[in-house]
Parts: structure tokens; C-alpha cells; sequence
């Protein structure tokens, strides 16, 4: 069944996970992710979602880890027997790599039996480095591309590693199995579903004030970084403008906690978002679905005012910038790809942004509502799986 040797058991699969996925999974992990656990590593878990209020967005996960279990299952011979440990989107960004290791090599990682790595975008086209070793046995090298997967046992005949990333952001779903029912993922997830999970809309919440993410290597009094969610929208040329609190006590991090309006070549949207994480959400949405969204233009009634911006308001967003994006060349460096020479950054507009937001609630709309209607099997079986609806 394995394409290597039984000492080295291992499967490589090409396309397993679709075009659209890969692009959905971006799309979440580019508006929802948090400091990971490594050096320039960026991370988001299904349990950070719920705690960010967005539950609905682990249900473009369920088929993919359903299917993947599936397949583990079958390739290892233990149908049935298997739970998922973990499940998290992972981006390597310049500078991150990791050396030779098998995945279950700390006695907390123990009851690991098996990995599954899911490239989410490809070697050369959207980042330099990165490429996946085994220490020993064939293959031995894996350049990522988005749709396959490896396969392996997380014990210590599948040693591997990551080269440095050199440039771009390198995006994988990482997957660990285990035979352990205590340390099953899913039971774990729907009873924090079931105490959070309302039938009304869900509006992102930071999950908690810091998101501030520290650059390595640096020297510790140089100490140099930048709010993620700040960052992301700086890279697609938005900066944030925060409105005038009536409790002018609270403090700079606090500011992007509340109500945040988009800003862009000396323009301001009118509409006001939630927290930086909602106007976050919404330009990943109108970035991932922008050729959908310009052919299909909305009515221009539907797009909210942009108007020029005066003076305080622009001395807003250079308080906010000092604080929160001190270093932008940081944010080229860490997120961008410095191939592609930035066109990112002129893809969208602020109307573009604004006629997004309509699609962006009918897309929350419709994952909370399949979020809620499969929520009691959930329950009943204590598994996220696909339900039928209707
Ligand atoms: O991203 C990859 O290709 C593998 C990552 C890895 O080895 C790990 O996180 O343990
Ligand atoms: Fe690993």
C-alpha cells in the first residue's frame, strides 16, 4: 500500500485536497492567525477559531479532515481506530525552518502515531526554501505543492525536516492521529461548541488584546514587530484608522479592540467595522473572492461612501502605524513575496472592500447555519462530520 519501504512507512498523495480548499484554507488562515510555535511561525487552530468567535469557520475543515482520516486509516491498515489530535494551518514565513525530528519525540507528543501535512501553496510559485526532507528513504526530498499531502508515522522511522524559508509565506494544514481516545480533538471541539455555539451572527473578536507579534533574532532591546492583523491589511495596502472612544483611558492596544474604519491612498471608508479583526476578515474575503466580486458588481447604491481624509484622521493612523506597524519593511519581509514586487498591495480599493461586505455575512451566514444545523450529531456521535443537510 505504502510507496516506500515498511521501514519507512510513508505516502505521498498529489492533489488530494482541491484548488478551492487550498484557496478557502488561505483565505481563513490569512484573517484569522496568531503567533505560532515556532520562529516565524504563524498558526491557527480550530480552538483558537471558536475563541475568536468564528465558529463557523471550521466548517470548511470537516470534509477535509474526514477524508483524510479516512484515507490514514486505510493506507496504515487501523480503520476505526484512529482520532484526530490536531489540526492546525500553519504558515512558515521567512527565516522559519525546523531540523531533524520525528513528531512524537517530546513525552508530551506521545501518544502521536501519525502526521499528515497538507500543502496549502507551492515551492517556487508562492515562496522560496521550505522544502520537506526524510532523513532516511525515498523519497527524500518533497517540494510542497498545494494539493498534496504526506503521510507518515510520527515515530522515528520518519525523521524529517524543513529547509529555511527564504521568501514568501509557506502555508500547510498539519494533521496528527492518535489511537488515544483521550487526546481526541473532536470531543474536545464540540463540547467548547456546544457551551459558545448562538444562532446569532458572529462578529470576529480579537482573542485577546495582544496580537503583537515580536520579530527573533533581533537584539533584545531592539525588539522589533507588528500587530498581525495590522499587518495583513498594511500588505494589501489598507491601513486602519480607530474611531475616538469615549474613554480616551484606554490604552493603544485596546484601540483595535473596538470600532476601526479602512484607509487607503488618502481615502476613508465610512463604514465602520467591529474590530480590526472584522475589517481583517472582510478584506481576506474581498481579496480571495476578487474576480467573483468585480464581475458581479454590486449595485452602486450598495457601496458605501469613500471620502477624502482630514488631517487628525490621518494623524490617527500614523499614531496607530508608530504602535502597531513601526517597522513596515518588517511586514514585506515576514508576510510578503518579494518576487511578485508588491502588485498585492494595488489590487484592491476601498469600494472594492465595501462591496465585499454583503458577501462576506451571506458567506458567515450560510457556515453558521450548516454549523448549527450538524452541531446535535456532532454531539450525538462526538465527531465533526459532514451532515447531510436538507
Ligand atoms: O511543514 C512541513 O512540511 C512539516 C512540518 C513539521 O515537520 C512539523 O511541524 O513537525
Ligand atoms: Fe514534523
Amino acid at each position: 500500500m505504502w510507496e516506500g519501504k515498511r521501514e519507512h512507512p510513508r505516502l505521498i498523495l498529489h492533489n488530494f485536497i482541491t484548488p478551492e480548499e487550498c484557496k478557502e484554507l488561505e483565505f481563513i488562515h490569512k484573517s484569522c492567525s496568531t503567533v505560532g510555535y515556532r520562529p516565524n511561525v504563524f498558526s491557527t487552530t480550530l480552538s483558537h477559531l471558536i475563541a475568536t468567535n468564528s465558529p463557523h469557520l471550521l466548517i470548511p475543515f470537516v470534509s477535509i479532515r474526514e477524508r483524510l482520516k479516512e484515507k490514514m486509516e486505510e493506507t496504515f491498515g487501523c480503520e476505526y481506530e484512529l482520532f484526530i489530535e490536531f489540526t492546525g494551518l500553519i504558515s512558515w514565513c521567512r527565516g522559519a525552518s525546523i531540523g531533524w525530528h520525528s513528531d512524537d519525540n517530546r513525552q508530551y507528543l506521545k501518544q502521536r502515531d501519525f502526521s499528515a501535512v497538507c500543502y496549502l501553496n507551492s515551492y517556487g510559485k508562492d515562496f522560496k526554501g521550505g522544502l520537506f526532507r526524510f532523513q532516511s528513504g525515498e523519497p527524500a526530498t518533497i517540494p510542497p505543492s498545494a494539493g498534496d499531502v504526506i503521510m507518515y508515522t510520527a515515530d522515528d522511522r520518519n525523521i524529517h525536516s524543513v529547509d529555511e524559508v527564504t521568501d514568501g509565506e509557506r502555508l500547510t494544514l498539519a494533521m496528527w492521529f492518535t489511537r488515544d481516545s483521550s487526546h481526541d480533538e473532536d470531543s474536545n471541539l464540540i463540547s467548547r461548541l456546544s457551551q459558545c455555539a448562538s444562532p446569532e451572527f458572529p462578529l470576529p473578536l480579537p482573542a485577546s488584546a495582544n496580537m503583537y507579534w515580536f520579530c527573533p533574532h533581533q537584539h533584545a532591546n531592539l525588539n522589533t514587530g507588528f500587530d498581525i492583523c495590522v499587518a495583513r491589511l498594511h500588505l494589501l495596502g489598507f491601513d486602519v484608522h480607530s474611531l475616538p472612544e469615549e474613554d480616551r483611558s484606554l490604552d493603544a492596544s485596546e484601540q483595535l479592540m473596538g470600532l476601526v474604519q479602512l484607509a487607503k491612498g488618502g481615502e476613508l471608508l465610512a463604514r465602520k467595522f467591529t474590530n480590526v479583526l472584522h475589517a481583517l476578515q472582510v478584506v481576506q474575503f474581498c481579496h480571495w473572492k476578487a474576480s467573483e466580486l468585480k464581475t458581479s458588481k454590486v449595485g452602486s447604491d450598495a457601496v458605501e461612501e469613500v471620502k477624502a481624509m482630514s488631517r487628525p484622521q490621518l494623524e490617527t493612523i500614523n499614531a496607530l502605524n508608530a504602535v502597531f506597524l513601526p517597522d513596515e519593511g518588517l511586514v514585506t519581509t515576514t508576510f510578503g513575496y518579494l518576487c511578485s514586487n508588491g502588485e498585492e498591495k494595488d489590487s484592491l480599493n476601498l469600494t472594492d472592500a465595501s462591496s465585499a461586505i454583503a458577501s462576506w455575512e451571506e458567506y458567515t451566514c450560510k457556515l453558521l447555519k450548516e454549523l448549527l444545523s450538524s452541531l446535535p450529531q456532532w454531539e450525538t456521535y462526538q465527531t465533526l462530520h459532514k451532515v447531510e443537510s436538507g
